[in-house]
């Protein structure tokens, strides 16, 4: 919808044939926005190489833990001197791989295509033309202001930039903090407590960031502090939401079942704790968030671990 209220032409794919005839014939999706009307320059099939022939924009949104399995069949697909665009939040387990690394190495595209999409952008909010703003990172800073310029719509304005690592970071990592948050809450608690997260939670971001050669100052902007808070503060956010439940005292597999969209965090959790180890980052509530989700500990335990580590100055 953003981009088709660009004025670009989008061919969407979808996996179920009833998905890609509504948003053709009716120009919604019941089941994920119902509200939302699609511009008459939105399509949608079912075949991926359809969706792809001649695009110079290929955007690609799918769970991070499934970017793979996928890319694996449209690699080839992708015409060679298309841009290629991730909106995915996570960190792919195992191999603690950013989704622009997924995308340079499964669907064989060089760094200077790929570029990144990052910042406070519940999709709630956009389906309703609300304000916002995000970021388009790429190496290749020419590449950042084209997919910018075929977003930028009445209601969307993307900032171009060229620090891949901390624009995909800063999306990934603010998500294990609003589970965080969302504990928090479902604890009871107030915004101290939630403010506290929130800023602590940015300093693990930016030592891990840096640590991954990540510009500092990404994470003051709209895809470090800005989705930081929009997703920590905000009751639509899926992680958020997760991160309440459980600390209302649901176990992961009751919030799991109760959960029908993708909640990032849950599982990228232990791939940014992997990735901070890997680097030796100090990264406190990553890993309380990670023992609470994986290994079974209490957000009650966890709250009292994290307040009693030993005290130190205030500093990234
Ligand atoms: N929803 C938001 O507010 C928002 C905003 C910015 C970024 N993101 C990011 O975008 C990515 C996708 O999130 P979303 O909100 O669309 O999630 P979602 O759970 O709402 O939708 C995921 C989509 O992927 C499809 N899908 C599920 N499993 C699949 C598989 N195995 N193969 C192919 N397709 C599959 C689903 O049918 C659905 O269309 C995530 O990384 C998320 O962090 C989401
Ligand atoms: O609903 P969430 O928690 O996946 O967050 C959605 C977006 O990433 C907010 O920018």
């Amino acid at each position: 919808a953003v981009l088709g209220d660009a004025g670009t032409t989008v061919r969407m794919w979808a996996r179920r044939q009833e998905v890609v005839d509504q948003i053709n014939t009716e120009r919604v999706n019941r089941d994920y926005q119902p509200d939302l009307v699609l511009p008459d320059n939105v399509s949608a099939t079912t075949d991926p190489a359809e969706a792809v022939e001649g695009a110079q924009i290929v955007v690609l949104s799918v769970p991070s833990q499934k970017l793979r399995e996928n890319l694996v069949h449209w690699a080839d697909l992708i015409p060679r001197d298309a841009a290629v665009v991730s909106l995915m939040k996570g960190v792919e387990l195992g191999t603690t791989k950013r989704m622009s690394e997924v995308i340079a190495e499964v669907g064989k595209v060089e760094p200077e295509r790929i570029a990144v999409l990052s910042g406070p952008n519940l999709s709630p909010e956009i389906a309703a033309k609300q304000p916002a703003a995000s970021v388009v990172a790429c190496l290749d800073h020419a590449v950042a202001e084209m997919v910018a310029d075929a977003c930028a719509a009445p209601y969307f304005r993307p900032y171009t930039a060229t620090d891949v690592i901390g624009t995909e970071l800063g999306g990934a990592v603010k998500n294990v903090v609003a589970l965080a948050a969302g504990m928090a809450e479902g604890m009871g608690m107030g915004d101290n407590s939630k403010a506290s997260i929130i800023t602590r939670g940015l300093a693990e971001t930016t030592r891990l960031g840096v640590a991954l050669g990540a510009d500092p100052a990404t994470f003051s902007g709209l895809a470090g502090v800005g989705d930081l808070i929009a997703t920590c503060m905000s009751p639509l956010s899926r992680n958020r939401t997760f991160g309440v439940n459980l600390g209302k005292g649901m176990t992961v597999e009751e919030v799991i079942a109760v959960t029908k969209q993708t909640a990032e965090g849950v599982k990228s959790c232990e791939a940014i704790l992997d990735l901070a180890r890997h680097h030796g980052v100090d990264v406190p509530i990553i890993e309380n968030v990670a023992a609470v989700v994986h290994d079974g500990r209490t957000p009650e335990e966890v709250v009292r671990a994290l307040m009693a580590r030993r005290l130190k100055a205030e500093k990234h």
